[in-house]
């Protein structure tokens, strides 16, 4: 097998998997507001109202005129009451006040708002109630400004982001009601391996437990998709073919672990070459060095290697941003830096992404407590961690204290 990429460096992997999937980018679709929640907004949203859309109270109180202060106590005659709702269109004149709810509009002329705490209400006078107010509070204070947090036209939200619930209700504030984003990929999900038993089957001698499965569908779940998962694949060449070809013309992305490196019953590369494209195969990282990505009919194909910790850093590593791409998120996932707890001494070439738990100190300091636990079998240390240390290609000594890349998974 020949003719495609292999033996890549992981960021000329992740390269190509960005680039493939973003050529393969799905459509867009309009979607009620409250049905956006965490997908990729698929145009720019310029803000068609202003925010807030009128000058209102902070507080609730008083609305009157600066002008009218003076040192110590001042009289103020009750002219109305605006509460928060439709505006009565009233006007405060020189001497009046008018009675005010948080999120009121402020009445005309009126450009400061007095909490009701530092107020004292006066009643039954001649002339209409009286309100005292001190005489030294701020121009302007407790009244929010129309437009001082976005102004008519403004750029709020750019085509590539992704939805959190914040840009959604900022959307719902500008009375947006619908939004286009890119559609969610369908993805299904196979493992594969004759000695895989799901859980709750007895075990003959040989046999271990699926666990990738779950792994891989907890993943996309937790990434806001709606994985399929397909029957196990068994380890015979023409069982895998007729599955994946399957699949490959009824969802945009196809996950499969396992049967992807040099054993006699891997038989997922020659699949993908012979009915698809392989893009690469094999990259210089650990764990998941033998990792395939590929194209099949109208579908991507990751092709992830068998081991569930490998499974898990491929995933993290270069199965989102396949996801990304093919959502158009040009949004970068959030990145971070910690100190090492421990040293770390990585004698080969490739990149690697080490289990670890990373934590604040008390001095707010991020650190990074890499799990001792190597070896691409042992699940219990991805459990056991709540982050990927990612450590740079090349031979690397690193001393605790040093700072290194850090992915947060839990
Ligand atoms: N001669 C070579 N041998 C191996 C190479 C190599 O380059 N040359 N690569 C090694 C590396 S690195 C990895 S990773 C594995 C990957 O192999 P496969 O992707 O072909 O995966 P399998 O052989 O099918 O399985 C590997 C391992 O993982 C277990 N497994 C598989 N699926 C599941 C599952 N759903 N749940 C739990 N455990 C699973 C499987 O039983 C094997 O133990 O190959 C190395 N060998
Ligand atoms: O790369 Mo394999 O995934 O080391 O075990």
């Amino acid at each position: 097998m020949t003719g495609f990429p292999t033996g890549l460096l992981f960021d000329e992997a992740l390269a190509i998997a960005r680039e493939v999937s973003a050529r393969h980018r799905l459509e867009a679709e309009t979607l009620a507001l409250s049905r956006t929640h965490g997908r990729v907004l698929a145009a720019d949203l310029r803000a068609p109202i202003a925010l807030p859309p009128f000058d209102n109270s902070a507080m609730d109180g008083f609305a009157l005129r600066h002008v009218d202060l003076h040192e110590g106590e001042v009289p103020l005659r009750l002219s109305g009451e605006q509460f928060a709702g439709r505006a009565l269109g009233l006007t405060v004149g020189e001497g009046e006040c008018v009675r005010i709810t948080t999120g009121a509009p402020m009445p005309a002329g009126a450009d400061t708002v007095v909490i009701k705490e530092n107020a004292r209400e006066e009643h039954a006078r001649i002339d209409g109630d009286q309100v005292v107010v001190p005489g030294d509070i701020a121009l302007g204070a407790n009244v929010r400004k129309a437009g001082e947090d976005v102004a008519a036209g403004d750029l709020v939200l750019s085509a590539g982001q992704w939805l959190s619930p914040a840009r959604v209700s900022l959307a719902a504030s500008l009375g947006v009601s619908s939004l286009p984003v890119t559609r969610k990929p369908t993805v299904a999900v196979f493992t594969s391996g004759d000695e895989l038993v799901q859980p709750g089957m007895p075990l003959a001698p040989g046999e271990i437990y699926d666990s990738n499965r779950d792994l891989l569908m907890g993943l996309l779940r937790a990434d806001g998709l709606e994985p399929t998962a397909w029957p196990r694949l068994p380890d015979d060449p023409r069982a895998v073919e007729i599955a994946l070809r399957d699949a490959a013309c009824a969802f945009d992305l196809i996950i499969t672990c396992g049967a992807v490196s040099a054993g006699e019953k891997d038989h997922i590369p020659s699949v993908v070459e012979t009915f698809g494209q392989i893009h690469f195969w094999k990259v210089r990282m650990k764990p998941g060095m033998p990792l395939l990505f590929g194209s099949m009919d109208q579908a991507r194909i990751l092709g992830l290697p068998g081991n569930p910790v490998s499974v898990f850093a491929t995933y993290l590593g270069l199965g989102r941003a396949v996801i990304d791409g093919l959502q158009g998120r040009t949004e970068p996932r959030p990145m971070e830096w910690a100190q090492l707890v421990a040293p770390i001494d990585k004698s080969h070439p490739r990149r690697e992404f080490m289990r670890a738990q990373v934590f604040c100190d008390e001095r707010g300091v991020l650190r990074a407590d890499p799990n001792p636990a190597v070896g691409s079998h042992r699940l219990r240390a991805v459990a056991d961690s709540n982050a990927l240390i990612i450590v740079p290609d090349g031979p690397q000594r690193l001393a605790a204290g040093e700072v290194v890349q850090v992915l947060r998974y839990a």
